[in-house]
């Protein structure tokens, strides 16, 4: 007989397979997710082994053992969430700045008084890579808690090559070590830092010509992100240090037109990245160039909600434009400090006006596209990667429409339970 099924999920009430045309989704294709009413599905290895009706998954197994059984008693289940967007190797926090905000002091002017991201590389720069670890972990923990199975980690709080590395080799060992897949990003143009501080250009440098072939050679990222935005980086800079890196073989990535429109938009079409990030300000023009150029929009409303924005990414006008739409916390100690990837549902939902289908799109199939993960992970079809998520819910509505809780009861990763009744029990 063949192999056995190492586990079977069954009498699911909703299943969201994801199942639809390869790429990326986009336009009406966004809200296309391959629900199952009364769905199962057959993991082997590691594997989705067969997902759909459980009664053709059960033809498709007859015959095989199956070693493990999960019921889940008629209720909803995802393709494990991916949170494509996250800064989640850092030191300290930065609560304090929450009084600042209160006064009405802004984010850049909290940055140019040497606060903002700078006070989080002083706090990266003074803690030991094993105090980052810990640190990480923790939020990783809580990722996969709210249902997170992989997860983009950005450096970018070192600005110096030896910090820069550390943060770096702290993803590398939570990949290793951690059940949920980090994919890792240099993220050295984040700022300035103090030592550079009216020297941009000469920081620009020290990115391009020493940190990113370093990071190449130690393998120890697969993108390159900059902050493009009015006092960080400008567009040329933006260019100069993503051709560097594509010159090295980095995926590319842009924080754009954030705050203010530098037409970092238009430059992620003209460099060929494979997402660009924030976008609040982003121009039609700069959306028209993402949509024929095929970047992913990862739009980050738990940032615009934190910053109490004036406006939110438009997110409805990139779907009609044809721009694939991605969602991710943006995770990180000062415009989003938060590991939950419900929240952002519900944002997504109120603020970007986006409809739940297109909102478990951009967080599962769209994400992964965002993350060049889309062979492995994004949607439950055959061969790929057994990343499911069951909720303590009916249906896909709810989990936007009752908000602040977690949602989760049980998390497959490659097969194996990592977490069950709402805690980790294996990470
Ligand atoms: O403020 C931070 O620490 C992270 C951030 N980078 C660009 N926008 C926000
Ligand atoms: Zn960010």
């Amino acid at each position: 007989a063949q192999g056995a099924v190492d586990l079977l999920v069954h009498n699911v009430g909703t299943l969201i397979t994801m199942r639809g045309a390869p790429g990326p989704r986009s336009g009406a294709g966004m809200a296309e997710i391959g629900a199952v009413a009364g769905g199962a599905v057959a993991i082997a290895d590691g594997l989705i082994l067969a997902a759909g009706r459980e009664e053709d998954v059960r033809d498709q197994i007859a015959g095989r053992a199956i070693l493990q059984e999960l019921d889940a008693q008629g209720r909803l289940l995802t393709p494990g969430l991916i949170d494509p967007h996250t800064h989640l190797v850092h030191g300290g926090s930065r609560e304090h700045e929450l009084a600042l905000k209160l006064r009405g002091v802004s984010y850049l002017e909290i940055l140019a008084q040497g606060g903002g991201i700078l006070s989080t590389v002083e706090m990266t720069r003074a803690a030991t890579e094993d105090e980052l670890y810990a640190k990480a972990k923790k939020s990783l923990d809580t990722m996969l808690l709210h249902g997170a199975t992989t997860v983009e980690a950005k450096s970018g709080y070192g600005l110096t090559l030896e910090d820069e590395l550390k943060q770096l080799r702290v993803a590398k060992r939570l990949q290793e070590t951690h059940a949920v897949d980090v994919v890792s990003t240099f993220m050295g143009a984040h700022a300035v830092p103090k030592e550079y501080k009216g020297c941009a250009d000469a920081y620009v440098e020290l990115v391009t010509g020493v940190m990113l072939p370093e990071v190449k050679r130690l393998g120890l990222a697969e993108f390159c992100d900059v902050f493009c935005e009015h006092g960080v980086f400008t567009v040329d800079q933006s260019r100069a240090i993503l051709r560097a890196a594509r010159a090295l073989g980095f995926g590319l990535k842009i924080h754009a037109d954030e705050i203010e429109s530098l037409c970092g938009a238009e430059l992620a079409a003209e460099l060929g990245c494979i997402s660009a990030e924030h976008l609040l300000a982003a121009t039609d023009e700069g959306l028209n160039a993402m949509a024929q150029a095929g970047v992913v929009a990862v739009c980050l409303p738990a940032t615009s909600f934190n910053l109490c924005a004036s406006r939110h990414a438009r997110a409805r006008a990139m779907i009609e434009m044809g721009v694939p739409v991605a969602l991710a916390t943006d995770d990180n100690p000062g415009s989003s400090p938060t590991e939950s990837l419900q929240l952002v549902m519900t944002l997504a939902c109120l603020h970007l006006r986006m409809t739940p289908e297109e909102v478990i799109t951009a967080l599962t199939i769209n994400a992964a596209h965002a993350i060049g993960r889309a062979d492995r992970v994004g949607s439950l079809e055959v061969g790929k990667q057994a990343d499911l998520v069951l909720y303590d819910a009916q249906n896909l509505a709810y989990l936007p429409y009752h908000f602040g809780i977690n949602h989760v009861d049980t998390v497959v990763k490659k097969g194996r339970i990592v977490v069950t009744d709402g805690k980790v029990v294996s990470s």
